[in-house]
């Protein structure tokens, strides 16, 4: 059996080449997902209707041959399982209702994996379709960064990456927040135990907001949930790698690396090349190609390539993004980087 080089390289090893895949890869950048797209007016119907998110899924495989599959979902799925109303307005991105109580969000937790077993069909219909040297990969948003969703309310700071709302509640009503924290590591682990049961081969938990935290914060709202949430997904059995993505905290990434017990580390765009090398010294890293590169192409697209494989490709490193791709790339760039990895 042909491993997945994406378990090769969060095993440790260094690859002949980096396994290739990007955040958002199924997107609006790809016409037949805007035509599929376009058949579900409703956003969170589109991610629990497993053969629409499985087509979702499978679209950039077949265009591009990633090495890896994402499984189409979102992070806010889980607020909705916890019975928080959440909806997507167009051009405005998520809104969300009001925040349950704590008391009513606990009693909903250890059900979070079967209120949203339709990512779990989704998984199953796209690992039977995708070839075996290809990984799939299951995914949910960190506590903190789904909390800021959760508690931004009317605030309407969503976007913004202050995330100013959720912060000043940190600060000001810690008891509150650290609870919701608590609520939202039990659900994960519940909905990601699910997702591995499915046929998910890889688990990535994405902290988009971990930017902006003081290092106090840091240590309370990321990086003691990310350690109780992969305790808790080892305890109820789990053993598929899992990849951290504390996006906007390369001053804390080596921290991070040999403070929590993931597999690998996912870098942003504003990680140096030189603290990913040391984050890899510690173990596998994945990124962190500037997005926006994607859309000028050309010389300059080549030129950040190949510093990211002179400064990574001597160890194990997974080829991604720096953030999710952007809806306007042209197409062919995402070729033009396959081929200057050797992808494809
Ligand atoms: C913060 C966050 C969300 N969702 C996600 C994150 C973490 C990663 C990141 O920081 O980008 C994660 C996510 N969202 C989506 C995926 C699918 C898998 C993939 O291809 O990567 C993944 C991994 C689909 C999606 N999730 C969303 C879209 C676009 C919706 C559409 O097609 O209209 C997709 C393809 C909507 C979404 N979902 C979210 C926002 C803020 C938005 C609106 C912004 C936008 O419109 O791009 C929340």
């Amino acid at each position: 059996m042909i491993e997945p080089l994406l378990l090769q390289a969060l095993k440790g090893q260094t690859t002949a080449r980096p396994p290739v895949w990007f955040m958002r890869q199924a997107g609006r950048y790809l016409p037949e997902y805007r035509e599929l797209r376009s058949r579900a007016p409703d956003f969170i119907a589109f991610c629990l209707n497993p053969e629409m998110a499985a087509e979702a899924t499978l679209q950039p495989m077949r265009r591009y041959g990633f090495d890896a599959a994402i499984v189409f979902a979102d992070i806010l799925l889980i607020p909705q399982a916890l019975g928080q109303k959440v909806w997507f307005e167009t051009g405005e991105g998520p809104r969300l209702g009001a925040l349950p109580s704590v008391e009513s969000m606990s009693a909903l937790t250890s059900n979070a994996g079967d209120a949203l077993r339709q990512v779990g069909e989704t998984l199953s219909i796209v690992r039977a379709q995708l070839e075996p040297e290809r990984a799939l990969i299951g995914f949910a948003g960190a506590p903190w960064t789904v909390a800021t969703y959760m508690l931004d309310g009317e605030a309407r700071t969503i976007g913004k990456g202050e995330r100013a709302t959720a912060r000043t509640y940190a600060y000001a009503e810690p008891e509150k927040v650290d609870a919701v924290l608590a609520v939202l590591v039990e659900a994960t682990a519940h909905y990601l135990k699910m997702q591995a049961d499915a046929g998910a081969q890889v688990l990535k938990i994405f902290e988009s907001w971990a930017e902006g935290l003081p290092d106090d914060l840091f240590e309370r709202l990321v990086l003691k949930p990310h350690q109780a949430l992969v305790a808790r997904v080892r305890e109820l059995g789990v053993t598929v790698p899992l990849i951290g993505f504390p996006r906007g905290s390369a001053a804390l990434a080596e921290r991070y690396a040999a403070e929590c017990d993931v597999q690998g580390v996912a870098l942003d765009t504003a990680c140096p090349l030189a603290v990913g090398q040391r984050v890899q010294a510690i173990k596998p890293i994945q990124g962190a190609l500037d997005p926006l590169l994607l859309r000028v192409g050309g010389a300059a697209l080549d030129r950040r390539v190949d510093q990211l494989v002179e400064a990574w490709g001597n160890g194990p490193w997974i080829f991604n993004l720096g953030h999710g791709i952007l809806p306007d790339v042209p197409m062919a760039h995402v070729d033009q980087v396959l081929k200057r990895i050797g992808a494809q």
